[in-house]
Formats: C-alpha cells, sequence, structure tokens
C-alpha cells in the first residue's frame, strides 16, 4: 500500500483520533456480533502500547443527523472494555469542550470513545467545520474504518485533511489482500458474485469480467442471467430492465474467454417462506407460479468443482435465501467448498457473505473475511474509496 501506516509515525504522548468502524449488530442495548470490534484491536493495541491516547470515534446504524438513544455507543465501549481489559472511558458527545477535558484527563495508554459521529448532520455533509472540530481533539488522525472508507464523511475524509493522516492495520490488511486479488491474482482465479439484485453488482460483474478466469452467478440477481438466455423463471426475482445488461455480460465473457458459470438447476418454492412447499428442478423447468430461492444439488456440485481448482476465490453474496434454513443449502455448500479448498486462497466481501459463513461455523477456515459490505463492494468496483485516498502517502 502506497499510504503511510501506523508504523510510519511516532505516537507516544499524542492524541490520537482513531477512527474505527464499530456499526456492529445489536439488540436490546447489547452487541450481537463483536467481529468488527476485535477486528480493530490490533491497532487499538498497538497505539496503547506506544504510549498513545487513543481517542476512537465511530457510527453506529443511520440516525440521520440526530440523537437516536438506542443508537448510542456505551455497549460497545462495554465490550471493548472486556475485550482489552481495560476501563474504556465513553463520552456523550464526540468534540466540543466536554469531550476535550475528558482528553485531558488522559493518560498514555488510555482509551477514550466518542459518542457516535452520526448523532451530527455535519458528519455525513463531511462538513469542514465538524471536521475542524475533531481534528481540534488530536494531533495524529488514524483511520482503521475500512467498512466505512467508501464514505467521504467529517470523521473518514475531511478530518484528514488538518492532521497528519495514518492508516491502521486492519485498513492496510483489507486493501492489501483486496488489492492484491484484483491487481496480480494467483490464477485460476474465481469470482462467485450472488445476492439479491443485479442492479447493486453491475460494477463488480464489469470490473471482474477484465480480471478473472471463472465468474460463477448464484442468488437471487441469476435469474435475470436465466431469462436472457430465454427461459421461463416463473414468480422468481427479475429486473426486466437488466435482461439486455445480463446478456451483454455473457457475450463479454466469451469474448474474454472468461467462463460464465450458471445455475443449471435449482430449488423452486410455492411461497417466500422457509414452510413452503418445495422441489428442485432443472433451470429450464421452472413452473409459472413457482419462485427460485435457492441453488440446486447439480448447480453445488458444479461450482464446488470450480472452487476446489482454482487459486484464488473471491465471493460476494449468498446463493439462496440462507436466512430461512430451508433454502440455506447452495449458499452452505459454496461455503463448505471453499473452507475444504486448502490450497486456495479464499476471500469473503463482506455483508451477507460473512454472515453467512459465521452462521455455519466456517469463518475461521476462509482466509480472509472482510469487515467491509459496501466498502469492499466498491473496492471490487475498482472504485478508489475517500476514506483511503485522503491519507497521508508514503
Ligand atoms: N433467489 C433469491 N430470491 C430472493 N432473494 C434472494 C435470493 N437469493 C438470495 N437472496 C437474498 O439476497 C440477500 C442478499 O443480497 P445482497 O445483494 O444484499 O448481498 P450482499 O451483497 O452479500 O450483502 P451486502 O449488501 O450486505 O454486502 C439476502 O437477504 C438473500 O436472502
Ligand atoms: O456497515 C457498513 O457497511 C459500514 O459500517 C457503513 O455503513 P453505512 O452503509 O451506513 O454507511
Amino acid at each position: 500500500m502506497n499510504k503511510k501506516t501506523v508504523r510510519d509515525i511516532d505516537v507516544k504522548g499524542k492524541r490520537v483520533f482513531c477512527r474505527v468502524d464499530f456499526n456492529v449488530p445489536m439488540q436490546n442495548g447489547v452487541v450481537t456480533d463483536d467481529t468488527r470490534i476485535r477486528a480493530a484491536l490490533p491497532t487499538i493495541q498497538y497505539l496503547m502500547e506506544q504510549g498513545a491516547k487513543v481517542i476512537l470515534a465511530s457510527h453506529l446504524g443511520r440516525p440521520k443527523g440526530k440523537v437516536v438513544e438506542e443508537m448510542r455507543l456505551n455497549a460497545v465501549a462495554e465490550r471493548l472494555s472486556e475485550l482489552l481489559g481495560k476501563r474504556v472511558v465513553k463520552t456523550d458527545e464526540a468534540y466540543g469542550d466536554a469531550v476535550k477535558a475528558a482528553i485531558a484527563e488522559m493518560n498514555e495508554g488510555d482509551v477514550l470513545l466518542l459518542e457516535n459521529v452520526r448523532f451530527y448532520p455535519g458528519e455525513e455533509k463531511n462538513d469542514p467545520e465538524l471536521a475542524k472540530a475533531f481534528a481540534e481533539l488530536a494531533d495524529v488522525y488514524v483511520n482503521d474504518a475500512f467498512g466505512a472508507a467508501h464514505r467521504a464523511h467529517a470523521s473518514t475524509e475531511g478530518i484528514a485533511h488538518h492532521l497528519p493522516a495514518v492508516a491502521g492495520f486492519l485498513m492496510e490488511k483489507e486493501i492489501e489482500v483486496l488489492g492484491k486479488a484484483l491487481s496480480n491474482p494467483d490464477r485460476p482465479f474465481t469470482a462467485i458474485i450472488g445476492g439479491a439484485k443485479v442492479k447493486d453488482k453491475i460494477g463488480v460483474i464489469e470490473n471482474l469480467l477484465d480480471k478473472v478466469d471463472n465468474l460463477i452467478i448464484g442468488g437471487g440477481l441469476a435469474y435475470t442471467f436465466v431469462k436472457a438466455l430465454g427461459y421461463e423463471i416463473g414468480k422468481s426475482l427479475l429486473e426486466e430492465d437488466k435482461i439486455e445488461l445480463a446478456k451483454s455480460f455473457m457475450e463479454k465473457a466469451k469474448e474474454k474467454g472468461v467462463n460464465f458459470y450458471m445455475p443449471v438447476d435449482t430449488v423452486v418454492a410455492d411461497d417466500f417462506s422457509n414452510d413452503a412447499n418445495k422441489k428442485v428442478v432443472n433451470i429450464d423447468e421452472i413452473p409459472s407460479d413457482w419462485e427460485g430461492l435457492d441453488i440446486g444439488p447439480k448447480t453445488r456440485e458444479l461450482y464446488r468443482d470450480v472452487i476446489l481448482k482454482s487459486k484464488l476465490v473471491i465471493w460476494n453474496g449468498p446463493m439462496g435465501v440462507f436466512e430461512m434454513d430451508a433454502f440455506a443449502e447452495g449458499t452452505k455448500a459454496v461455503a463448505q467448498a471453499l473452507a475444504d479448498a486448502k490450497d486456495t486462497y479464499t476471500v469473503i466481501g463482506g455483508g451477507d457473505s460473512a454472515a453467512a459463513v459465521e452462521k455455519f461455523g466456517l469463518a475461521d477456515k476462509m482466509d480472509h473475511i472482510s469487515t467491509g459490505g459496501g466498502a469492499s463492494l466498491e473496492f471490487m468496483e475498482g472504485k478508489q474509496l475517500p476514506g483511503v485516498v485522503a491519507l497521508n502517502d508514503k
């Protein structure tokens, strides 16, 4: 990476404003998945060991510039205290005199967590005044929030123009793993793209068609491709206005010599529910009032073969409605194939695929699970991430 990291600067005795992505799932005031908090620990612990005063900032949810009580970061501070084995001071605001006073009390190695930065309308607007107010709290800026790096907000981008600005270890690792995959991949290189909509994956498919050897399609978006081949898809998800685009992707794959894999069979249901009647049919035999909710067993075998023969696989988006057990088998089979592919470097592109791998208990079998949903998607589209661009060059 051509950006400076925490290793390149001296932080001893300094106040470090460290942006992290603690946008974690919560239920009844308790953090239900602390993956993103744990992923930031190496940077936080390094800063503590180096004698910095660590001021952490994060967003949680989308409070739209207002205080929303359920989106306060108190439970996150508690969980972080447990993980660090050290009390984390939590302020009720994210800047201003009370926050400055709390920071003035800090000793080297102490950790403080600011309130949700999205309680202020200036955060998402990248208001220069708010960026300055954040910068006034610190001597150095560290961005370890890969998950929010696609957002040009006051705490992810604006602040970087006022302080020495470097990347944390998580940011560095994410950029290196995904960057290497896209610029210098081991081959055969396979991308598996699933999820709900073609619309959300256009940029990724376009960019990956120039890079991969194999492109595997699954999930709800596959049915628009099936329709583009001229088959009936019953009540399955269809984006009518993307049929031509799907055709052009298949043609482009052919021109570029990319093997394009689509489902050959599918699990159809007579209702969008876990208890629906279901059956497996070939892809050209979907009954008119049924909908495809998962890839079928022949497709699972086909995809498994391709995965096992690959040296690098990137996966983004589930193969079916994996939240319902009745339609989770296809997604599970892909996750299992990735887990079994010992000579394959496996990268999970965040979001729902990461949740699926966790759900099946296979997370520790993957080489890299990105902490970014939208951020990893935009990175895979070949876009520059504003939170990274704003950091100091090496
Ligand atoms: N055949 C299908 N029919 C309808 N919905 C489907 C189908 N297959 C998958 N889905 C749904 O697609 C959703 C995931 O799609 P999405 O495009 O958001 O995935 P993602 O890119 O992995 O997630 P994220 O946007 O969080 O990164 C899941 O909720 C899943 O139930
Ligand atoms: O969960 C995420 O993808 C990041 O935390 C960014 O959140 P956002 O989509 O609300 O900006």
